[in-house]
């Protein structure tokens, strides 16, 4: 390609096999199963159940409605979300992220070593998380994160922390069910890992226009590492799931004040590959700019991932050996600073298995 004819920095473009194809145009279609959280007589949690178990198996993602959080906390979150981003580049630098805090604003965010078009404001759910001090597998040592908050708007460190606060039940609503549907009779042994010392990270994302939306992507193809993502998105849509049939991207449909819920890497590990942490990746477009706020369920940095007692057996031995959660992390985010460290990935932990 000519480098005159480039409107957007070297850096966002993508290898073209990555590349999305914008034509002909792809209408989001509802393929990717909806599920209605309420429980009635009619419709018990047996039933909610297997309609878990059948998404989490086809796709690994799947929208919910009637999932609980309160509408107006979600309005008021998206409004002071749009504030803060509006404000000048120099006012959101103010709460940048740091090299060894990753939480606040950021805009130099890669994805495979490709950047991707978006701006980021990161917070953790429980302020003062603990972290590995590095991602050195010897290193035992700790440090302790804390949140960066903007000044403008007013309220929004409060109105953060609320809405982190429904997604939080909802998360525990969603593992509790995708833990049944595994078969085991409850989450009470791993819901301690998700309490105080979880990891948990809320992120809200704004991806502007951009002048060559065939040439970028919002984010990198990728899979999410930790348990589950609970995503709320606007209705410009952009988020495309790599449907597990065939290998197509298929764009998730908007659908008002629904979540988009996906398995990460532990699901996948725990269930020994029954559900698989699906890729995903998010296309832009040259006319609106997009939000979109994932919420990332992430264990204490202590829990060892492993396949869960109760899904392997003799026949169906442990495709995975135990892994760290922190490390895992703090190895992430050490690949991404740094690119010649290839990222690690679940499939390292990949047991010999006999034949
Ligand atoms: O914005 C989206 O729709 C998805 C974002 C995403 O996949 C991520 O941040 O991990
Ligand atoms: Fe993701």
């Amino acid at each position: 390609m000519d480098q005159d004819t480039l409107v957007v920095d070297s850096s966002f473009i993508q290898p073209i096999q990555h590349r999305p194809k914008l034509y002909p145009f792809q209408p989001a279609t509802d393929q990717v199963p909806t599920i209605d959280l309420s429980i009635s007589p009619s419709r018990t949690t047996q039933h909610l159940v297997s309609e878990i178990a059948s998404a989490c198996q086809n796709w690994g993602f799947f929208q919910v409605i009637n999932h609980g959080v309160s509408l107006e906390t979600l309005a008021r979150f998206e409004k002071a979300a749009k504030l803060f981003f509006d404000q000048t580049m120099e006012e959101k630098r103010k709460v940048k992220r740091d090299a060894g805090n990753a939480v606040g604003f950021y805009d130099g965010e890669n994805t495979k070593n490709v950047r991707d078009w978006k701006e980021v404001f990161d917070f953790l759910v429980k302020d003062g998380t603990f972290f590995p001090a590095s991602h050195d597998p010897n290193d035992t040592k700790l440090k302790v994160l804390f949140n960066h908050w903007p000044e403008y708007p007013p309220g929004f460190r409060e109105m953060c922390e609320e809405y982190a606060r429904e997604l939080e039940l909802l998360a525990h609503k969603l593992l509790r069910l995708i833990l049944l549907s595994l078969g085991l009779s409850g989450a009470d042994g791993l819901k301690g890992y998700f309490n105080d010392e979880q990891m948990s990270l809320m992120r809200l994302n704004r991806y502007p226009p951009c002048p060559s939306p065939d040439l970028v992507l919002g984010v990198g193809r990728h899979k999410d590492s930790g348990a589950l993502t609970i995503l709320a998105q606007d209705a410009v849509g952009g988020l495309q799931v790599r449907r597990k049939s065939d290998g197509q991207w298929i764009p998730v449909k908007p659908i008002p004040n629904a979540y988009i819920v996906n398995i990460g890497d532990v699901v996948q590990v725990w269930s020994n590959d029954k559900y698989e942490s699906v890729e995903h990746r998010v296309v832009v477009n040259s006319e609106k700019e997009r939000y979109s706020f994932p919420f990332f369920f992430f264990p204490a940095h202590h829990m060892m991932v492993k396949p869960l007692e109760e899904v392997v057996d003799e026949q169906n031995p442990p495709k995975y050996r135990e892994y760290n959660f922190g490390k895992f992390i703090a190895s992430r985010s050490h690949g991404n600073e740094n690119q010649e460290v290839e990222n690690i990935q679940i499939h390292h932990f990949r047991a010999r298995l006999h034949q």
